[in-house]
């Protein structure tokens, strides 16, 4: 069982988030094309269609949502506030203090490790992991290992905006470790 939107407002929000993302191309590197999400976060509507959007797809058994390190922040946040939930934040490494668990992942360039503070899950407790932007996966994929072994049980995995083309969304999907779990996403745009 999902929230629920009817399909005509869904597309309706879609084309209004739509338009308050700004593309820039070659940032932060010759060839990338930046989705800048800023726009959506600063516009007072803007905001709460996002979180319109995403709550519409929503599991309605959600306890608890996960926002992954830095920008996840704001979306998970503000869709926890709107479904009165709370939020656990996924920490880039050094900034939580102890006890914490951590997750080392592979980014394009290196790794990185993301924390959370020990017991932030009760065990079994229900999480949906939000993040803005899904890319390659890499990140999303980590948090959702390090959630498990915090106790969660992994509803999904809902973006703001899904790149296509660097096949993130099958990386999550075909997790054997997360079980086939559903990835949402609002918009969804080529990498
Ligand atoms: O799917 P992936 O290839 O792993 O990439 C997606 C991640 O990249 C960005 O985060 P970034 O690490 O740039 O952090 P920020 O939110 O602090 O800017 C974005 O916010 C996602 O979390
Ligand atoms: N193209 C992109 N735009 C914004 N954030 C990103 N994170 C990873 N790839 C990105």
């Amino acid at each position: 069982m999902e929230h629920g939107e009817h399909p005509t407002r869904l597309e309706e929000l879609r084309e209004r988030i739509g338009q308050l993302v700004r593309s820039v191309p070659d940032f932060p590197q010759p060839g990338i094309v930046f989705r800048d999400l800023s726009g959506v976060f600063a516009d007072a509507d803007g905001l709460q269609d996002m979180a319109s959007a995403i709550i519409a797809e929503v599991p309605s058994e959600v306890e608890l949502i996960a926002g992954l390190d830095a920008r996840g922040f704001i979306v998970g946040a503000t869709v926890a506030a709107r479904l009165g939930v709370g939020f656990v934040p996924v920490r880039k490494a050094g900034k939580l203090p102890p006890p914490t668990r951590s997750q080392t992942y592979d980014l394009e360039y290196g790794t990185a490790t993301f924390e959370v503070r020990d017991n932030a899950v009760k065990a079994g407790q229900r999480v949906l992991i939000v993040d803005d932007l899904l890319a390659t996966g890499g990140t999303a994929r980590a948090a959702g290992s390090l959630l498990r072994q915090c106790g969660a049980q992994l509803l999904g995995y809902s973006f703001l905006v899904e790149l296509t083309g660097l096949a993130g969304r099958e990386s999550l999907v075909d997790d054997p470790d997360a079980g086939g779990v559903p990835v949402h996403s609002v918009l969804t745009l080529p990498a």
